[in-house]
């Protein structure tokens, strides 16, 4: 497929990128022989201790899993080779195998560290208390180890590579130049993109059919394995290992400069860790306790006063200088696509979407009972009812395996069980929210890029500017104007423009059933009437099975095929339009009269006609 050149800040970030890059290797390898050698062996660790600290900044910084876990992939690296060399002597087999061994110890630790913080459910804080559970772990481990870990002395004397203090600070420097480098083009590219989305909306990730917790831990092993290997380097170069390496204070430690570097950048914690850990070998001897105290008021101030840290504010100033506003460096060029077909899924004779039975308990409240609905390519199916009737929980139940408490859903002739909604969606569903769920931090052209994951593997190393997109999507974009908004962050986009591009971002995944929440909710009479165009083509050019929840009834009766009233968790009535609309039923359950129902209205009903019925008219 033919790339789309990148546009001109990108080009002048990579040129500026360049040109730092070969400064810094002209640096390293130059340095040792200008600088004297106790200041070379101090730079060596602090390389070292850089490269952990960027692989954090990638893992914190871009997806938001804060790790204080890093000190223990580290020190398993650094044991691995304390323990082989000491034990085993030197070779190149062992030098090797010891290498492989560490980061292998590493990823599965990463792995079950991944596979205990990123399950269903889970908070995004629990990967903060897991990490921290490792680092006592290792402790503890290294303490029980005895004679074979040294158990708190360590491991010391063990023989190690014969190289020159010189060409250690080279190895170490030049780790740290293609570890900042690496991860530099890992965060531009769209993979990048993905890592801000998961940070900023990880169930819109999820709705979109990317399996979040997955990538967080493939981040994590990876974040692991470069800890791993600084840490197999830091072992060789000192001759000594410790159980303090893979404790709570050096993992905080990796945290603290990185908040001071600056998350949502690689260079700021890189060169914090550096500086950080240089002034303080130089310090701490002649000032201890104050040296130790400046650190910590320092970062007080900096995440007082910049919460981002001090990187993005010199990132944003050399932008400035250099490239221009930020916008223009990451919206500029893309441009939109017209995307093939995907073949359709299924037979093409079953229903598009099959509920049976589906009941919903929050322990003793029945929230929805006994619900069963089809519905046909092709179809929009309205889905009216009061406050509390259910509707929101049943388009949960049909959209998360895990919601329903009894029933089937079967979405294509495929039943989802009970599959997580990253699964659902890749059987051909779509969700959108009722209030917008997009994501703020990224312009509209890397949100619809992030939307066609499904379709399209991203890219770990570059920005693809050419967004392509369904004939469906395509039309919502230009339809709304959104085409004109590409290089916008979202933030700044309207509440209307916010709706449209969610529901385009949801269309990008070619959904066969889609399920709308009350997609018109806070907009004009025009962004409606929009909407309501846009739907009933959906449904009768590209033969799409559309749910909606809608309670302005003006606008149901206008694009519905069939609608289905929902009345205190059970489905009363699943008609036509006329029959639905003009039944003495639904306005009886919108007024709350106790007589046809045998039972009083729910509290509120009074507002809820309103909503149902603008403007007080009657539904018949
Ligand atoms: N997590 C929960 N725990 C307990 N009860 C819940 C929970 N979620 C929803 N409910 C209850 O289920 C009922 C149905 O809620 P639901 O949001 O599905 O209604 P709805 O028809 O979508 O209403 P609305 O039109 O206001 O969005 C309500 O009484 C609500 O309080």
């Amino acid at each position: 497929m033919r790339q789309a050149a990148p546009p001109a800040p990108h080009r002048r970030a990579e040129a500026v990128t360049a040109v730092l890059t070969l400064a810094a290797l002209a640096g390293v390898i130059g340095g040792p022989y200008l600088l004297d050698i106790y200041t070379v062996s101090i730079l060596i660790r602090s390389f070292l201790f850089g490269c952990v600290a960027v692989s954090l900044a990638v893992l914190w910084g871009y997806a938001g899993v804060l790790s204080f876990g890093q000190s223990a992939f580290f020190a398993i690296g650094a044991y691995a080779c304390g323990l082989a060399f000491d034990r085993l002597g030197l070779s190149p087999a062992v030098a090797l195998g010891a290498l492989a061994g560490g980061c292998l110890v590493a990823t599965a630790a990463a792995w079950l560290t991944g596979w205990l913080a990123f399950g269903y459910g889970v908070s995004p804080f629990y990967v903060s208390v897991v990490t921290l559970v490792l680092t006592i772990v290792f402790v503890q481990l290294i303490y029980a180890g005895g004679d074979l870990t040294g158990s708190s002395s360590g491991i010391s004397g063990f023989p190690t590579f014969d190289f020159s203090m010189e060409a250690w600070f080279q190895i170490a420097g030049g780790a740290l130049v293609a570890v900042t480098l690496l991860c530099w083009v890992l965060v531009r590219s769209d993979t990048g993109r993905l890592l801000v989305a998961i940070r900023e909306n990880e169930q819109r990730c999820k709705y979109l059919g990317i399996a979040t917790g997955g990538v967080k831990t493939l981040l994590l092993v990876g974040s692991a394995v470069v800890a791993a290997a600084a840490g197999y380097a830091y072992a060789a170069f000192n001759n000594v290992v410790a159980p303090d390496l893979g404790g709570f204070q050096f993992g905080t430690e990796l945290v603290i400069w990185v908040a001071l570097g600056g998350r949502g950048t690689v260079l700021g914690p890189a060169l914090a860790a550096v500086l950080i850990d240089f002034t303080s070998a130089l310090l701490s001897g002649s000032l201890p306790f104050v040296w130790q105290l400046l650190v910590g008021a320092v970062f007080v101030l900096v995440i007082l006063l910049m919460p981002e840290g001090l990187g993005p504010g010199l990132v944003a100033l050399v932008r400035r200088l250099l490239i221009g506003r930020r916008d223009r460096a990451t919206g500029r060029g893309a441009h939109l696509v017209t995307a093939p077909v995907h073949e359709a899924r299924g037979t093409g004779h079953e229903a598009a979407i099959e509920i049976v039975g589906v009941a919903r308990s929050y322990g003793s409240l029945h929230v929805l009972e006994d619900i069963t609905l089809r519905g046909q390519r092709g179809e929009l199916i309205s889905l009216v009812g009061p406050n509390g009737a259910g509707k929101t929980t049943l388009i949960r139940c049909i959209s998360d395996g895990r919601e329903r408490t009894a029933g089937r859903v079967v979405i294509r002739g495929t039943e989802i069980g009970r599959m997580p909604p990253e699964r659902c969606v890749r059987l051909g569903l779509g969700r959108k929210f009722q209030a917008p769920n997009v994501f703020d931090a990224l312009t509209v052209a890397e949100s619809l890029r992030i939307a066609r994951t499904r379709h399209e593997r991203l890219s770990r190393w570059r920005r693809d500017h050419e967004i392509r997109l369904p004939e469906a999507a395509m039309q919502v974009v230009r339809a709304t104007g959104l085409e004109r908004e590409l290089g916008t962050e979202v933030r700044h986009l309207s509440h209307g423009s916010k709706q449209a591009l969610e529901l385009a971002m949801v269309l990008a995944m070619e959904p066969d059933v889609l399920l709308l929440d009350e997609p018109t909710a806070g907009l004009t009479k025009p962004e409606r009437t929009l909407i309501g165009r846009i739907l009933v083509d959906l449904v009768g050019n590209h033969g799409l099975c559309v749910l909606i929840i809608e309670h302005d009834l003006e606008f149901v009766r206008e694009i519905s095929s069939r609608i289905v009233v929902l009345h205190q968790g059970r489905i009363m009535l699943d008609g036509g339009v006329e029959e639905v609309v003009s039944s003495e039923l639904v306005r009886t359950i919108y007024t709350g009269e106790p007589q046809a129902l045998g039972e009083v209205g729910p509290p509120g009903t009074e507002d809820r006609r309103h909503r149902a019925f603008p403007n007080g008219s009657s539904p018949s």
